[in-house]
């Protein structure tokens, strides 16, 4: 059969992304055909360049293709991608396409760790990443980047004063720890926590970013109802470990990002210190904290489970030590890059399936 654009496509069509559960052609997704002969060359766009199911919709492009015209046909596919977005571009953040807020109810459970690798995970395949501190009166984010003392500068455009993020392992970074000297206590009023955050939103030149998070602080707090009043967040990723005080709090996160006028969607639920293992014997494991709390959370509320991170020395060292630990080889990359995955492939879906999110408005 002769090869040409229409029946390239019309094959092509029978191949679904197995996530958005519709065809490659519908959703725009091949692109740059070029045939000559029996050589055939095109793109796939997919939605996230950490798509984990690339080679799965490449091979399925080349059996459909192999099977309607045949072992002789010369194909040639490259794999790309552009994060998808439904924000409108508004006057704050016009160029960021993603907002994801990372969330969890009770201190320590390793959020801020959680938020960081996430940030340098997605980074590392190839996407533009921004993260921002908030926070507000524990700052973790320039230690665990090795920038604690940076300070960011800042530029005049027209009469306005912007602050150039910090850059570290590929992320665009702002925390109220480059604004103040980092051994002194900040105490601050919920209305300075509350400006300092979104003058983070509005007063940095972000530019183009596919995936801005905010690492909140524990709890719901002023700072969480800021954030929803002031931008138009994507999804919520809440972290959690399995033990019973921390799944608790975490329910009540979670339900706050679902309140009806809230109305975040919640990407999912990601279970951190799931359990022990040394790194040596990676096949053991220890369920000091109870096992499979997270993922029970995210069945009760019917939100999709993200993955789970074992608690491993490293992972403490390397936020200590401000070198994050999805930048080691070993278990703990693994670990983390599948977790960037299973969080940009809920972000894809919910922008195929759910409407934009609005801010949500000030009630006196
Ligand atoms: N999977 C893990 N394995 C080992 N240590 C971890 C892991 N996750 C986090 N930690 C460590 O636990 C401590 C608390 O983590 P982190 O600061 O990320 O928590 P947090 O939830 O952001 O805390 P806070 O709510 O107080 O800001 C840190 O010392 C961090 O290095």
């Amino acid at each position: 059969m002769q090869i040409t654009k229409e029946s390239l496509l019309k094959s092509l069509s029978r191949v679904e992304d197995p996530d958005l559960k519709r065809d490659l052609v519908s959703l725009g997704m091949i692109q740059g055909i070029a045939i000559s002969g029996n050589k055939v060359q095109f793109k796939v766009v997919l939605t996230t360049p950490a798509c984990p199911l690339k080679e799965v919709i490449k091979n399925n492009c080349l059996e459909a293709l192999e099977e309607d015209f045949g072992k002789e046909i010369e194909v040639e596919i490259t794999m790309t991608s552009q994060v998808t977005t439904v924000r409108d571009a508004t006057p704050i953040l016009p160029q960021v396409k993603n907002i994801i807020a990372i969330a969890s109810g009770k201190g320590g459970v390793g959020k801020s760790t959680t938020a960081v690798n996430l940030a340098v995970s997605l980074a590392e395949t190839g996407a533009k990443v921004g993260l921002i501190d908030a926070d507000i009166s524990g700052p973790s984010i320039p230690t665990m980047f090795n920038v604690e003392g940076e300070q960011p500068s800042v530029k005049k455009v027209g009469d306005k004063n912007v602050i150039i993020p910090i850059m570290q392992y590929g992320v665009k970074l702002m925390s109220i720890g480059f604004l103040t000297p980092s051994d002194s206590a900040v105490v601050w009023r919920g209305p300075m926590a509350s400006s300092a955050l979104r003058q983070f939103i509005s007063d940095v030149e972000w530019g183009e970013l596919d995936y801005l998070f905010i690492d909140l602080p524990p709890g719901t707090s002023d700072i969480h109802l800021t954030m929803v009043q002031t931008v138009p967040v994507t999804g919520a990723v809440i972290v959690t470990t399995p033990q019973k005080v921390a799944l608790a709090d975490a329910s009540k996160g979670l339900s706050m990002f679902k309140q009806p006028q809230i109305n975040v969607p919640v990407l999912g639920v990601i279970e951190n210190m799931a359990y022990f293992t040394p790194e040596e014997l990676p096949d053991n494991k220890y369920y000091l904290f109870g096992k499979e709390g997270g993922r029970k959370l995210a069945e009760k509320y019917q939100v999709p489970f993200l993955g789970e991170v074992p608690i491993v020395q490293s992972i403490r060292e390397s936020g200590d030590t401000g070198f994050p630990a999805v930048l080691k080889n070993g278990l703990t990359k693994t670990a983390y890059m599948e977790l960037a995955e299973s969080v940009a492939r809920q972000i894809a879906i919910r922008n195929a399936s759910a409407k934009k999110t609005e801010i949500v408005e000030i009630k006196a």
